[in-house]
């Protein structure tokens, strides 16, 4: 039974996502805690409701990165996690920590990578004229935002789309994509070779 540790800065509705499908669809793995660098992340909430361990590292209660960092992966090793899952996780991670990971991290990001990498996407997506956006689960690297896409979901932007309405349609399909992808991990249908992964049972890797 593999041990899926998740990192939260919010809401947590892809954390939700996951910890449904892992419950409904009987993977076999387990979603062993969910940490968050924020007090007040709702997310927690769901999580300790749903009796899964939940824990707390305050970025702002360290000095530097590589002090959070530090703390933040000997909390997460208490849980002895196969797969560590950002789940709109908001800090920039060190390569340190990224290395101690390698390869069993992953991320999701709100826009079709290798377009629109750090915050902001939709609102830029929009202000650039994109008709397309859409979001990318990826493995987490130094690099930010620039590890092997794993799946991808294409999403139309509506002439009239905001941020916030462009978003909420992305956020749907993002509930879609990271179970799927989470699922495909904890089964061992994908390979990592240079940098490209691959299924090896051929699921589309990119979802219109
Ligand atoms: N080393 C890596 N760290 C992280 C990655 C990654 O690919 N490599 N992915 C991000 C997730 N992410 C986008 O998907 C992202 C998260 C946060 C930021 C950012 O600029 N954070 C600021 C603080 C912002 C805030 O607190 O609201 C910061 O860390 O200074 C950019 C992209 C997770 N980490
Ligand atoms: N760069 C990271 C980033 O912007 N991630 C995004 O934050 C949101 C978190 O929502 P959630 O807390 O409801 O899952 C999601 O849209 C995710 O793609």
């Amino acid at each position: 039974m593999k041990r899926i540790v998740i990192l939260i800065s919010g809401r947590g509705s892809n954390m939700e996502a996951i910890v449904d499908a892992c419950a409904a669809e009987g993977w076999p793995a387990s979603v062993a805690a969910v940490i968050s660098n924020r007090p007040d992340a709702k997310g927690l909430q769901f999580a300790a409701a749903r009796g899964i361990a939940t824990d707390v590292v305050d970025h702002k209660q360290h000095a530097t990165r590589e002090a959070f960092d530090a703390e933040l992966a000997r909390v997460i090793d208490r849980h002895t996690p196969d797969l560590v899952v950002l789940a709109g996780f908001m800090r920039i991670l060190t390569p340190g920590f990224v290395e101690h990971y390698a390869q069993r991290m992953v991320n999701i990001h709100p826009s079709l990578l290798p377009a629109f990498t750090g915050l902001h996407t939709h609102r830029r997506a929009i202000e650039q004229g994109c008709k397309i956006a859409g979001a990318t689960v990826h493995y987490v690297t130094a690099e930010l935002d620039h590890g092997p896409i794993i799946v991808q979901a294409a999403v139309p932007v509506l002439p009239d789309d905001t941020e916030d309405s462009l978003s909420k349609r992305v956020l749907a399909r993002e509930h879609q994509i990271y179970p799927r992808a989470v699922r495909w991990i904890v089964e061992d249908a994908l390979d990592l070779r240079d940098g490209v992964v691959v299924h090896r049972r051929g699921e589309p890797q990119l979802v219109l």
